[in-house]
């Protein structure tokens, strides 16, 4: 490219504690160009970013933006030169609509502002109401938001972090679109993915990070997604074979015409929820997100309650009006969509975490915690989840997305549950431990646990489950054979076209 790079970084370094973030990262960003950062968790991805865009500040190095060396000390630094960010954990209000959440950072009126929300929305597919309050959308809903306003600021380098890990399959191809307009309209964007087949299809420059490191980069377009693994892992891909499941056995999980009115005008009312789960199964519930996964979720963990004790089972017992803690002393154990609020309290340490769920594996004696247990525990489960982290000590909040969500999975699975309820079990975990993940629960199903997946990824559906329900608009298809259907037949489930 004979252009002059739009931003460049040379040298660049960040240090946490004893942590080398990044390290002499060397890179360049061209007008009308999609450049893919890759790496496994804890590469250093968003610490780059959050270089860039002045979230954090470089240790040493240089950042030049059409040639000119830039100091950031904050985003509204970087905004202001025309550097827009849709960060991987969300910055919305909770207590505030989607319009004023906006309007925190974009001049207008509320109503013009609204417009503009559905405008953008409309051609973008990126449909939200602007009046709903935040906390009642789901997170693909306010992945949306969190996307249009940064695109209300007209950025001329865009930087996406995991933009599509919560999409549906269709808005992923709206969104692409999206991106190639931008493109062509001569924007920068920085595009960070775990997906690699989409960095092949989207992106035309691709860095390789590793350890913190720049080792490789490359056009995307020119390697396969295992190639593209071994650049980034640095080693082959293993090859995986899932036996086949045996027959299930009891059934442990039961859910007899659950219905739930919705909470507020923007929530999803659930109606006549029938499903199965035996031990020894994986049951699958695919859906575009806001259609009533979270209220679901919410009532099986015990979160919210059910209108009738008998509408949910769990080992056999009526548990509708129990809370979360009497489901967990059944056997039952729960990964939610969201790690950071609801998986982890973001600044409690690794340990202490830990002893939210797992309290009951002697971590507590006469009401004093024994920290050496949870330390124990802590470790082990770092051990064997991969979870790359300096130790139990460190806050839940300043671990990489993926290797939290390798934790909170880690620790629920290290309780042994008989029945287990995950959402969106890889959502930002990276193309290695995503198979180690789907592996463990493979292996779990083998040991005779139930497990209940709800994920937006088909593919990780017809990998996992014998079973496939479809959850849409509030109310769940009948179960379809994994072997029996395709893709194309739950698509038309997904949105509405077989209820
Ligand atoms: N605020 C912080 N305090 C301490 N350590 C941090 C902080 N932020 C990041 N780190 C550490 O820096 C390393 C790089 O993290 P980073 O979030 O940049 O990785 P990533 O490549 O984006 O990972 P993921 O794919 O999981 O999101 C990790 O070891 C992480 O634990």
């Amino acid at each position: 490219m004979s252009q002059p790079a739009l931003l460049r970084l040379a040298g660049v370094s960040k240090r946490y504690g004893t942590v080398q973030a990044n390290h002499e990262i060397d890179l360049e960003v061209h007008s009308g160009s999609i450049h893919a950062v890759l790496g496994e968790n804890g590469a250093g991805k968003s610490t780059l970013m959050k270089l860039i865009y002045g979230v954090e500040q470089p240790d040493s190095g240089h950042i030049r933006w059409n040639g000119q060396e830039v100091h950031f000390a904050r985003p509204s630094d970087a905004q202001a030169l025309g550097i827009g960010m849709v960060f991987q954990h969300f910055s919305l209000f909770e207590t505030l609509s989607v319009v004023q959440n906006v309007s925190l950072m974009i001049p207008g009126k509320p109503a013009d502002l609204a417009q503009k929300i559905t405008d953008l929305g409309d051609q973008f597919g990126l449909s939200v109401d602007p009046h709903a309050m935040v906390h009642r959308l789901s997170v693909g809903e306010r992945q949306r938001v969190e996307i249009i306003r940064c695109l209300l600021l007209n950025p001329k380098l865009l930087i996406l972090d995991e933009p599509t890990s919560v999409l549906p399959p269709q808005n992923v191809r709206r969104l692409f679109e999206t991106l190639r307009k931008l493109q062509a309209d001569g924007m920068a964007i920085l595009f960070i993915s775990h997906k690699l087949d989409e960095i092949r299809e989207l992106c035309d420059t691709a860095s390789v990070l590793r350890g913190g490191e720049v080792t490789g980069r490359v056009d995307p377009r020119e390697h396969d997604a295992r190639s593209l693994a071994q650049l980034m892992i640095g080693r082959e891909m293993p090859n995986v074979a899932h036996a086949a499941p045996q027959p299930p056995g009891a059934e442990r999980l039961r859910l007899n015409a659950l219905g739930h009115p919705r909470a507020s005008r923007f929530g999803t009312t659930l109606d006549g929820i029938d499903l199965k789960l035996r031990s020894g199964e994986i049951v699958g519930i695919a859906g575009i997100s806001g259609n009533g996964q979270q209220e679901l979720a919410a009532l099986i963990s015990g979160e919210s309650r059910a209108q009738e004790p008998g509408m949910i089972e769990i080992m056999g017992k009526k548990v509708g009006h129990l809370g979360p803690m009497a489901r967990r002393k059944l056997g039952f154990a729960f990964v939610p969509e969201e790690r950071l609020g609801r998986g982890a309290v973001p600044e409690m340490s690794l340990a202490d975490n830990s002893l939210l769920t797992a309290h009951s594996r002697s971590m507590l004696s006469r009401g004093f915690i024994r920290r050496s247990v949870e330390r124990a525990f802590t470790r082990e489960c770092i051990e064997a989840f991969d979870v790359r982290t300096p130790g139990p000590d460190a806050e839940a909040g300043a671990m990489s997305g993926g290797n939290l969500q390798k934790f909170i999975l880690g620790r629920e699975i290290m309780l042994n549950p008989d029945v287990m309820l995950v959402s969106q079990p890889t959502w930002g975990v990276d193309i290695g431990a995503a198979t180690a993940i789907r592996k463990r629960l493979l292996d779990m199903r083998d040991q005779g646990c139930a497990i209940l997946v709800i994920s937006e990824e088909m593919d990780e559906l017809f990998e996992l489950c014998s079973k496939l329900h479809v959850l849409h608009n509030g109310r769940l298809s009948p179960a379809l054979e994994a072997a029996e259907t395709t893709p194309q037949e739950i698509g038309r489930y997904m949105i509405g076209a077989e209820t």
